[in-house]
């Protein structure tokens, strides 16, 4: 299955069309295979959540980012809402994984982001000093493999109210998340039907880069990653 529908044209859909394959590999990952199943460890549940509320810190910096880059005030009230609601909405995800490893949110936060995590926020802050059209582009898999994954396991049929995972489940397949999705790939469709051979290049390398740090975020979970030195037994 990909992330893009038959009838969708301009750049961005041509893009996810391009990767699909990472796509798929970012759903078919053991951790949110695990997601889907409701089989992961507690621990691992909690690594996640503690280096995602740092990665949408990081997030909120790079819409500031956006912010700065904005060419009118059209652009300021999207990174403006954008902002808004990453601030006051997207814990209410965290909380559900919290309940199910029996955890507050404020025993779940840490202070050291992971290596993976660590380089997905540098790679997007990066962006962000190149042009507003590839800082959108590092952006972009963000909300589109959580939306993609969250729409295509519930049209799947089997995520029960009962589900250990429903409360984040449920957050991303909301319509709400679309709009966000759309609006975003809208403003990138729109910079790049401007853009020239070079930045277009730029702007697809961003692109990809984030959808390998996506994958590579669940890995990070899933092996509890962390900084003690690689090789060694401890
Ligand atoms: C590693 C990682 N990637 C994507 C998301 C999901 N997400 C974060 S910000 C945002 C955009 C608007 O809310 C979305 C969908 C996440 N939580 N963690």
């Amino acid at each position: 299955m990909i992330p893009v529908a038959p009838d969708e044209t301009g750049f961005t859909a041509e893009l996810g069309r391009r990767h699909a394959d990472l796509f798929e590999a970012f759903y078919q990952h053991p951790f949110l295979r695990g997601m889907r199943a409701g089989t992961l460890a507690k621990e691992q549940v909690l690594h996640y959540v503690g280096q995602d509320h740092q990665y949408l810190t990081a997030y909120i910096r790079c819409y500031g980012l956006g912010l700065a880059l904005s060419p009118d005030r059209e652009w300021m009230r999207y990174f403006h809402d954008s902002v808004a609601f990453v601030l006051s909405e997207e814990d209410h995800a965290h909380q559900a994984l919290c309940d199910f490893a029996g955890t507050s949110y404020a025993d779940a936060q840490v202070d050291v982001l992971a290596p993976s995590a660590q380089a997905y926020v540098n790679h997007m802050m990066e962006a962000g000093r190149d042009s507003l059209a590839v800082l959108l582009a590092a952006l972009l898999p963000c909300p589109w493999t959580y939306l993609w994954s969250a729409q295509r396991f519930l049209a799947e049929g089997t995520l029960g109210e009962d589900h250990p995972f429903h409360g984040w489940w449920a957050f991303y397949a909301d319509p709400s998340m679309g709009s966000t999705l759309t609006r975003l790939r809208g403003l990138l469709d729109e910079l790049a039907a401007q853009a020239g051979a070079a930045e277009l290049e730029r702007i697809e390398k961003a692109f990809v880069a984030s959808v390998h740090h996506e994958v590579r975020f669940w890995q990070m979970a899933w092996s509890l990653e962390d900084w003690t030195p690689v090789g060694s037994d401890s």
